[in-house]
């Protein structure tokens, strides 16, 4: 069975054990095939069981029904149709990569199709083996021969430096890799599916664009309709989809190819997340994260000479994170300059004895001038307490924040008015500054790792997010994605360090540092398929354990 491993909501716990069992008898044919010298890769690329040995990692495979030994020919929606052998196992071809003149000089230049990555690299003597994703790379054997891809890219949500970049290398990389002709552009987001033309795409058109920010294709908000996205995709013919996006975005991706799976389409999905706010789950960081960090300190920079040239003087950032203080924490990291940073995970107050106007005072009578960076989503509790709340949203269902940097700058002011304290404070927000960049040299090269490794996965067939874990670049599911959030872990030692390096306190209460560790420890429980019954739950929980020891 093809799909290996974590269930979609809709599958019963039934079909789950079945799977299991399925699998198990499986992986005894493949272990004998390969006792029998077959081709490891090659098994392994025909949609077959995806039991690595000891390993089962999770991911789907583009083959969604089990095959029928008596079947020969399988139809594609466009009446194409796939050869497959006497065992009903799908055809592959060998991949060009093994010709190229640029890549024959590497030594085991294939990727093992058993090699996986683990999620957690510091472990106890005795703790499982955990969970593990499969590594990406080129497959010695892929699933699409080059001239039947038909390949689409789409960027939607906010901007984040880049895109481009990606875009250029997803193009560059299907057409020298792989041969690749047929790319389209889908335009302005996910509502471009079925709202406007596709825009050809080479690598000539591509040539220069990583030079410029934003997204060559448009992005939007909202607009997700999964049924008329898989309209399209199937009455276009397009077979392998590549999503660029955030949080949202990466759901979306899921919808698409739970809809794909359930309609039975050979069509590969290929989610590359992308935000500044580096908040998605699982991955080591997301691109774009380095050139916003970077720019942020521009921002910080100036805060510092205005505040240092004023008497009393206060710079004020604010840095995009809504639920994530990522940029705010590494740029005040970073920059040394910063006297007080405040995130979304870690709460303060302000009035009370201890409190931030209190440091704020303390602070201006020690050194004259301070600089404090504040993430968007910090304080939002304090800001919704003062003012009338809102429950406004944007196009995708995201709430809109109240400007916490505008809110504090007042409260500030009126503190020192009360005190009769001579100050001066200047508010900068350099949101859009920050992510309508282009990307930095080592975003730059990030993304066309990230980008030749979507290539990879959806050529062997694989739909999946793709992203860097512990260093190494991986194919992971989609839900793991999807089903939390990466946040600061204020119980962690960089926070620590954050803290010790500005001199600010922490705010916290016992309340507050009990809480953190036990979202901590919520948070190193395995997430599950949206919708998943307790039973399945806990069958797949052994299942991802299987490897164990
Ligand atoms: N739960 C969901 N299911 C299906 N589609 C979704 C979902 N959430 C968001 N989307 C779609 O994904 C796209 C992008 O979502 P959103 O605006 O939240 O940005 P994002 O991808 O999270 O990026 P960022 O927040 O970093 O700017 C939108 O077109 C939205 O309709
Ligand atoms: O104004 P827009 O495009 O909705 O974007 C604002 C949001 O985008 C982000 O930068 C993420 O892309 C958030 O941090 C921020 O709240
Ligand atoms: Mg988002």
């Amino acid at each position: 069975m093809a799909s290996h491993i974590i269930l979609p909501p809709e599958d019963a716990d039934d079909n789950h054990h079945r799977e299991e069992d399925g699998e198990e008898e499986e992986e005894r044919e493949e272990l004998g095939a390969r006792r029998r010298g077959a081709c490891a890769a090659g098994a392994g690329a025909q949609g077959g069981a995806a039991v690595l040995g000891h390993v089962r990692a999770d991911l789907a495979r583009l083959v969604p029904e089990p095959p029928r030994p008596a079947q020969r020919l399988l139809r594609q929606p466009r009446g194409r149709r796939l050869r497959q052998d006497l065992r009903g196992r799908l055809w592959t071809y060998p991949n060009p990569l093994q010709d190229h003149p640029a890549y024959s000089t590497v030594k085991q230049y294939f990727v093992n199709e058993d090699d996986t990555v683990p999620q957690k690299v510091v472990v106890q003597k005795n703790s499982r083996r955990g969970v593990h994703f499969r590594r990406a790379g080129p497959r010695q054997r892929i699933y699409f021969g080059p001239d039947e891809v038909k390949a689409c890219i789409v960027t939607c949500g906010g901007l984040c430096p880049g895109l481009n970049t990606v875009i250029r290398e997803l193009v560059c990389g299907l057409s020298h890799m792989y041969n690749v002709n047929s790319i389209f552009g889908i335009q302005n987001g996910y509502k471009g599916f079925y709202s406007s033309n596709y825009l050809p795409l080479t690598p000539k058109s591509v040539n220069d664009i990583h030079k410029r920010g934003g997204t060559i294709l448009g992005t939007s908000r909202g607009g997700h309709d999964t049924k008329k996205i898989v309209d399209n995709i199937q009455d276009r013919g397009i077979n392998q989809v590549y999503i660029i996006g955030g949080d949202g975005t990466q759901k979306g991706a899921y919808e698409i190819f739970k809809e794909i799976r359930k309609r039975g389409l050979k069509v590969s999905v290929a989610g590359i997340p992308k935000t500044i706010d580096n908040d998605i789950a699982i991955i080591d960081k997301s691109f774009g994260f380095d050139t916003a960090v970077e720019e942020a300190q521009r921002a910080i920079d100036s805060a510092h000479v205005e505040a240092c040239s004023a008497e009393n003087g206060i710079g004020l950032v604010k840095l995009t994170g809504r639920y994530s203080g990522f940029i705010a924490m590494y740029a005040t990291l970073a920059s040394r300059d910063v006297d007080c940073c405040l995130i979304p995970e870690s709460p303060f107050y302000m009035d009370r004895e201890g409190g931030l106007l209190e440091y704020i005072e303390r602070r201006l009578k020690e050194n004259k001038h301070m600089v404090i960076v504040v993430a968007e989503g910090a304080g939002q509790d304090l800001i919704a307490k003062s003012i009338a709340k809102s429950d406004q949203q944007d196009a995708s269902g995201n709430k809109l924040l109240l400007d916490i940097g505008l809110w504090l700058t007042h409260k500030i002011k009126d503190y020192f008015k009360t005190k009769k304290m001579e100050m001066t404070i200047k508010y900068i927000d350099p949101t859009y500054m920050i992510r309508a960049i282009p990307s930095n040299a080592s975003d730059n090269v990030y993304c066309t790792l990230l980008a030749h490794s979507a290539i990879h996965g959806a050529m062997a067939g694989y739909s999946f997010t793709v992203g860097m874990v512990n260093g190494r670049h991986t194919y992971i599911p989609f839900y793991r994605v999807t089903s939390t959030r990466n946040k600061v872990k204020i119980t962690d030692r960089m926070w620590a360090r954050l803290l010790s390096s500005t001199n600010q306190p922490s705010f916290l209460s016992q309340k507050d540092i009990d809480e953190a560790r036990e979202a901590d420890r919520l948070a190193n429980k395995p997430p599950l398929p949206t919708g998943a019954s307790h039973r399945v739950a806990s069958s797949f929980e052994q299942s991802a354990s299987s490897s164990s020891n």
